[in-house]
C-alpha cells in the first residue's frame, strides 16, 4: 500500500523489449511490469545479455518499445516531447565521457541544459544547483580539475552529480559500478542510496552486483529467461528467484547470507 507521499514515477505494463528490422521482431524479454515510486533505489540484474541494457535502452526513449506500455509520471513515454523529457529523466551511461577536455563544474553544469537560455547561460540558482550537486556527492574539491584528471571512482561521481543537477524524478544508470574496485562499488551504490532517501528521486540501475544490490535497494527488477520478476529483495530470497538466476555448476546462492558461493 502506497503512503500519502508516495506516488509512482515509471511504470511498465505488458512491455516486450527487442530489435525490429523490416523482415523480423527479435523479443528479448516480454510480459514486463513494474511500478517505480518516488524516493526508491531499484536495481536491475540478470545474466549477461539477458537484455538489461536493451530495457534501458527502451526505458530512456532511445530504442523503440516493441509491446505493452512505459508511462513516465503517468503520461505514455513515446508521446513527451524530448525537450520535456530532459526535465522528468535523466541518464547515467558507462561509456567513457567526449567533454573530458571539460572541467568537473562545467560537466555537471551541462546538467543544467534544459534550463538555461539557448546560449546556454547559467543563473545564479543554475549556479547554486551544480554546487548542491557537487556537495551532495562529496566532491566539492574536484570542482576545478579537468575531468581527463580524475579516476574511473571520481569520473563517476561527476557523471551522477550531472545527472542530479539536470533536477529530474528519475535518474537511470547503466553499469554504474563497472571498472570499481569492490569499495568504490559499494561507495556509488550506498550513495544512490542516500540520494533517493535525501531528494526523493527515484534511482534506478542496472548492475552485476546482486549481492550489494540485495543490501541496498528497495525493489529489484530480475531478468531471467522466462520471465522478469520485480519485488523486494526480502521477498525474492524466499520466493528463490536468485536460485535459478544462473546455471547450478559453479556458483550457489546461499539464502540466509544473501550471497552467492562459488562451491568448493
Ligand atoms: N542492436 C541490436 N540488434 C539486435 N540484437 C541486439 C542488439 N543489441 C543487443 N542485442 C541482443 O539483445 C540481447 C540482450 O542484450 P543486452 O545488451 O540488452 O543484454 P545485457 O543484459 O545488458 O547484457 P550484459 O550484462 O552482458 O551487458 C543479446 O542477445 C544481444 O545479442
Amino acid at each position: 500500500m502506497k503512503t500519502a507521499n508516495q506516488h509512482t514515477i515509471l511504470k511498465a505494463e505488458q512491455l516486450s523489449i527487442g530489435y525490429k528490422t523490416k523482415k523480423k521482431e527479435t523479443v528479448i524479454s516480454d510480459n514486463i511490469n513494474f511500478e517505480l515510486e518516488n524516493g526508491q533505489l531499484i536495481g536491475l540484474v540478470g545474466a549477461n545479455g539477458i537484455g538489461k541494457s536493451t530495457l534501458l535502452r527502451t526505458l530512456i526513449s532511445v530504442q523503440p518499445k516493441l509491446s505493452g506500455n512505459i508511462l513516465l509520471n503517468n503520461q505514455a513515454l513515446e508521446s513527451i516531447s524530448a525537450s520535456k523529457l530532459a526535465t522528468q529523466l535523466s541518464i547515467v551511461l558507462t561509456e567513457a565521457i567526449t567533454s573530458k577536455n571539460l572541467s568537473v563544474f562545467e560537466l555537471i553544469a551541462l546538467g543544467r541544459q534544459p534550463y538555461t537560455n539557448w546560449i546556454g547561460n547559467l543563473s545564479n540558482e543554475d549556479i547554486r544547483i551544480v554546487n548542491n550537486a557537487l556537495a551532495q556527492v562529496n566532491i566539492p574539491d574536484l570542482k576545478d580539475k579537468k575531468c581527463y584528471e580524475l579516476s574511473d571512482g571520481q569520473l563517476q561521481k561527476v557523471m551522477i552529480a550531472r545527472a542530479l543537477a539536470q533536477d529530474t524524478d528519475i535518474i537511470i544508470l547503466d553499469e554504474p559500478t563497472t571498472h570499481l574496485d569492490m569499495y568504490h562499488k559499494a561507495y556509488i551504490l550506498k550513495l544512490l542510496q542516500k540520494l533517493t532517501k535525501d531528494t526523493k528521486k527515484t534511482i534506478l540501475f542496472s548492475s552485476h552486483e546482486i549481492d550489494l544490490a540485495i543490501q541496498l535497494c528497495d525493489k529489484m527488477i530480475v531478468m531471467q529467461k522466462d520471465s522478469v520478476v520485480f519485488d523486494e529483495p526480502c521477498n525474492l530470497i524466499s520466493n528463490g528467484v536468485f536460485e535459478s538466476l544462473f546455471p547450478g555448476d559453479l556458483i550457489k546462492f546461499d539464502n540466509t547470507s544473501g550471497c552467492f558461493r562459488v562451491k568448493k
